[in-house]
């Protein structure tokens, strides 16, 4: 297997303070496979994830590494290139489907632009790969969808066609930044399988964003695990869930809801692994400027 997007030695800093943001991350993402980044609020997931795509904000300076993507570096390309890259070969599920679409546009509008600017569709061309996309995805009736608005959808509906349209454009790379949150039990448990089916079809790698170590059991191929922007384990998702080797990995595990199990009780992750975790970014830190 080779690695489709390949972080290597990431470090980012705050521009407004100088603080740490990311550090040192590195991880690799292999074709046609599902890789979680996973980690608490601020953890630096989505700077990541924003930084892969192009679109991290200027609050945000990137000090050091490279960003590979098919052996090209999104860090250090110009940007026109990066656009072209980024546009044709990426694309995004974001964690709120509502936001994501345009309230005052019609489903079909919305599915049919990417498909023309990115794989050179004509109108009609367009249209009925579209609803091809939406029949893919489970949508019924497909071209009654096609002329309503966003807020005519369901939650579950809306994510699918957001989906359709990350898959219209058949990227090499799919960000998924919680694309299941706003979502409920059952309808996120669908949603997932969605994913899983269009990602092993069309053979695509995924980067997972989730706080969540349940939803990257039931889909996840490898695991990037961060606290504080600094990778605290990785490995297979196998090897995360079964055998993990940071007591932090083993505290989060104990701290999610058991799928197999809901009637088993949470524990709350013990402060002293939480001041073992900052005891370590610490001493990095150290390291860095000492
Ligand atoms: N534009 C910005 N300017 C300055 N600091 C930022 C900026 N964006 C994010 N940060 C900081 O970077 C750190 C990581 O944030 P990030 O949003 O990447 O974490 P996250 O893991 O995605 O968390 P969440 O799950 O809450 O979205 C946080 O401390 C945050 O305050």
């Amino acid at each position: 297997m080779s690695a489709l997007l390949s972080i290597e030695n990431l470090s980012a800093v705050s521009r407004r303070d100088g603080k740490p943001i990311l550090r040192d991350v590195s991880l690799q993402v292999e074709s046609g496979t599902i890789h979680g980044l996973v980690g608490e609020s601020g953890a630096g997931k989505s700077t990541i994830s924003k930084i892969v795509l192009g679109i991290v904000s200027g609050g945000v300076v990137v000090t050091a590494g490279r960003v590979m993507l098919d052996g090209k570096d999104l860090v250090q390309i110009p940007e026109r290139d990066k656009r072209i890259l980024i546009g044709s070969q990426l694309a995004l599920i974001p964690q709120d489907p509502l936001t994501a679409l345009n309230p005052g546009r019609h489903i079909g509008d919305q599915l049919t632009d990417s498909l023309r600017m990115w794989k050179g569709f004509n109108r009609k061309a367009a249209w009925a790969r579209a609803l091809e996309l939406l029949d893919h995805v489970a949508i019924r009736d497909p071209a009654r969808v096609m002329d309503q608005f966003p807020h005519h959808l369901s939650g579950g509906m809306r994510q699918r066609v957001l989906i359709a349209a990350a898959f219209a454009i058949e990227p090499k790379l799919l960000i998924a930044d919680e694309p299941t949150t706003a979502l409920d039990a059952t309808v996120q448990k669908q949603v997932l399988q969605l994913l899983k089916r269009l990602q092993a079809e069309h053979g695509t790698s995924v980067v997972f964003v989730t706080h969540d170590l349940g939803v990257v059991a039931q889909i996840c191929d490898d695991v990037t695990l961060l606290f504080q922007g600094k990778v605290m384990e990785q490995g297979t998702a196998a090897t995360i869930f079964n055998a993990p080797r940071h007591a932090y990995t083993r505290a989060l595990l104990a701290a999610s809801p058991r799928y197999d199990n809901p009637a088993a009780g949470l524990n709350p992750i013990d402060d002293a692994v939480i001041a073992a975790c900052y005891a370590q970014i610490q001493q990095f830190d150290g390291v860095q400027h000492g």
